[in-house]
């Protein structure tokens, strides 16, 4: 098994740093809506979508389906697949987000679930990706209370995750301190240490929050991050 502290990757860098793709990582805990906003973003600018918790071993689903909360072990093999799996769906070709069309291209890109719940998470996922060269890392995090989750989850059916793994996620999960949330009223921060602010996430609190208007905030911020490469040249789209 890797240790936590390893930060050298397995993934091959892209060879032209112009045609570095986005990778989007719509992550938070079960039940904040991670799967239905990836689709929908997917689907408004015709990108691939890669399903992070299609790629966890069976051990791991099965603990969890057990009501057994994941381990940093569990999860680490697992996080470095989803960084492996989205830089290969993210090469090109890939369509061009149609949204933005017209004589304009933007970079190859693909949409991720992953709940990356912790920094050290997330941190992984920057030195596999960003930092290794491979890709323009955005993480889009979703959060609610403990109390909608459970709402969330009780109406939902065929999910192996249950009510008994709320608790667990929620007290797992390191909400990313960034600039827009800093100092806000009530905003403890995420990992409680003061750590650095985590400038490539935004955060949406879902709770008062229709699906549609969710999906519609993600949809701003894809769309905005990809409209800051328009003028970037990229071949091969
Ligand atoms: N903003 C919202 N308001 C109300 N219900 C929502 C909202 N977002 C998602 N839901 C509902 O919550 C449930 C979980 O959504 P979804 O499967 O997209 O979450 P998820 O984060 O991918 O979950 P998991 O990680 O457990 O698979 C679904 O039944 C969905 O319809
Ligand atoms: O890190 C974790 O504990 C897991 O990835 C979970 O978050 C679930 O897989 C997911 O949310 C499905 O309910």
């Amino acid at each position: 098994m890797a240790s936590l502290d390893e930060t050298e990757g397995d993934i091959s860098p892209v060879a032209d740093s112009h045609q570095l793709p986005h990778i989007f990582i719509i992550a938070g805990p079960s039940a904040t809506g991670k799967s239905t906003v990836a689709q929908a973003i997917a689907e408004t600018f015709g990108l691939p979508m890669v399903e992070g918790d299609d790629l966890h071993p069976q051990e791991n689903i099965d603990k969890m389906s057990q009501g057994h909360p994941l381990t940093d072990d569990d999860r680490w093999d697992w996080l470095k697949t989803v960084a492996s799996v989205s830089v290969d769906t993210s090469k090109p070709p890939t369509s061009p987000p149609h949204e933005l069309g017209g004589e304009r291209q933007c970079r190859p890109a693909c949409i991720t679930t992953c709940s990356a719940l912790k920094r050290k998470y997330r941190d992984l996922l920057r030195s596999q990706l960003s930092g290794l060269e491979t890709a323009i890392l955005h993480f889009i995090f979703l959060t609610a209370s403990e109390e909608e989750l459970l709402r969330r989850i009780e109406e939902r059916n065929n999910h192996f995750m249950k009510k008994n793994m709320v608790r667990s996620q929620i007290v797992t999960a390191e909400v990313p301190r960034t600039l827009e949330l800093d100092g806000e009223e009530g905003f403890e921060g995420s990992d409680g240490d003061g750590g650095d602010l985590e400038n490539d996430c935004t955060v949406i609190w879902t709770d008062n929050l229709s699906q549609d208007e969710v999906v519609e905030k993600a949809v701003e911020v894809v769309k905005q991050l990809m409209l800051s490469d328009i003028g970037t040249e990229i071949d091969g789209l």
